[in-house]
């Protein structure tokens, strides 16, 4: 059974559409990551699940209850970390998380949960003292408390640390092997290919690709040539290589679906001229460079608000 059924939604604002025709599923136990630019929908449409706002038009089904009329039996299940929470400073971090043990009816222990997002020697601590990162987590102990069914992320790791990330990624799967079903929105696309089973491209309100990270990627371009140049050359004296190359840093990256002649050409450009190829490599695309060409087709730069 489907953690998540979304049939047709619709959210207009002012006669414009900014959630347009949405469908997907998620399967319980799945994480599933819904991306899309600033103003894409993400957020109106995962407010939508979590029956904070209501709908214009289409059907969604949440754990076997419309948000919209699902009520406490509703909350009770699915829990929510948002990016920034608010709530009293001066609580110390077991005190909040206690307080909000209190509101649920299946519930995990909070100190295993303040251990689990990495806050134990903060657990005294007044909230008000908490740095960015740890009050993300805090963010996080909040959300799991409840032993939630269903958990909705929103961009979980913003600010975090290296190893927080890490860490925070960690217990994220270790959600999926407790049989949770994650919704996480993320702007950080090595997240969403590091987590996610499926993944949702949403532009200006309208799916545009929905798959595993994997599918994603490939379904774009083969391979991604990098190079740098010769010191004494520039990106004018390349030969025509079809595609753009695109700079990236001191990189130059070309996408490509004929990485040998691609490679051929490059080689034999440089070779003709005396001169080596710094940093040549070869490489899959990854999420990122699908998701760059997804929005670039899907809403040209220029046309973007
Ligand atoms: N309450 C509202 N009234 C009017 N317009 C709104 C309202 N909420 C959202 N919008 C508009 O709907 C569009 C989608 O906003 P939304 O917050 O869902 O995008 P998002 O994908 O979550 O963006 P971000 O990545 O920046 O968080 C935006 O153009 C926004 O201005």
């Amino acid at each position: 059974m489907s953690a998540v059924e979304v049939s047709g939604l619709r959210k207009q604002y002012g006669g414009v559409s900014v959630v347009d025709d949405l469908s997907f599923s998620i399967e319980q136990g799945e994480i599933f990551a819904l991306l899309g630019p600033n103003g894409a929908g993400k957020t109106t449409a995962v407010e939508i699940l979590e029956g904070h706002r209501r709908r214009d038009g289409g059907t969604v089904d949440v754990l076997g209850f419309d948000p919209e009329t699902g009520g406490r039996p509703f909350r009770e299940r699915i829990g929510i970390v948002l990016q920034e929470a608010g709530f009293d400073e001066d609580f110390t971090v077991a005190e909040l998380v206690r307080l909000y043990r209190g509101l649920y009816p299946r519930r995990l222990a909070a100190d295993a949960v303040i251990e689990q997002v990495g806050l134990a020697d903060k657990a005294k601590a007044r909230v008000k003292t908490l740095s960015g990162g740890q009050r993300r987590r805090l963010d996080l102990a909040l959300g799991l408390v409840g032993d939630p069914e269903l958990l909705f992320l929103d961009e979980p790791t913003t600010g975090f640390d290296p190893s927080a990330r890490l860490r925070a990624w960690d217990l994220v799967q270790g959600l999926r092997q407790l049989g949770k079903t994650v919704l996480l929105t993320t702007h950080y696309l090595d997240e969403a290919e590091h987590l996610a089973d499926r993944v949702a491209v949403i532009v200006r309100g309208r799916l545009v690709a929905l798959g595993t990270p994997a599918d994603l990627a490939a379904a774009q371009q083969s391979a991604v040539v990098s190079f740098r140049l010769p010191p004494d050359a520039t990106i004018g004296d390349l030969p025509v290589l079809g595609p753009r190359p695109i700079a990236h840093g001191a990189d130059w990256e070309v996408a490509t679906d004929h990485p040998a002649a691609m490679v051929h050409t490059l080689t034999g450009w440089a070779l003709g001229r005396g001169s080596e190829l710094p940093a040549l490599s070869v490489r899959r695309p990854s999420l990122e460079d699908a998701y760059l060409a997804l929005i670039e087709q899907a809403a040209p730069a220029g046309t973007r608000p």
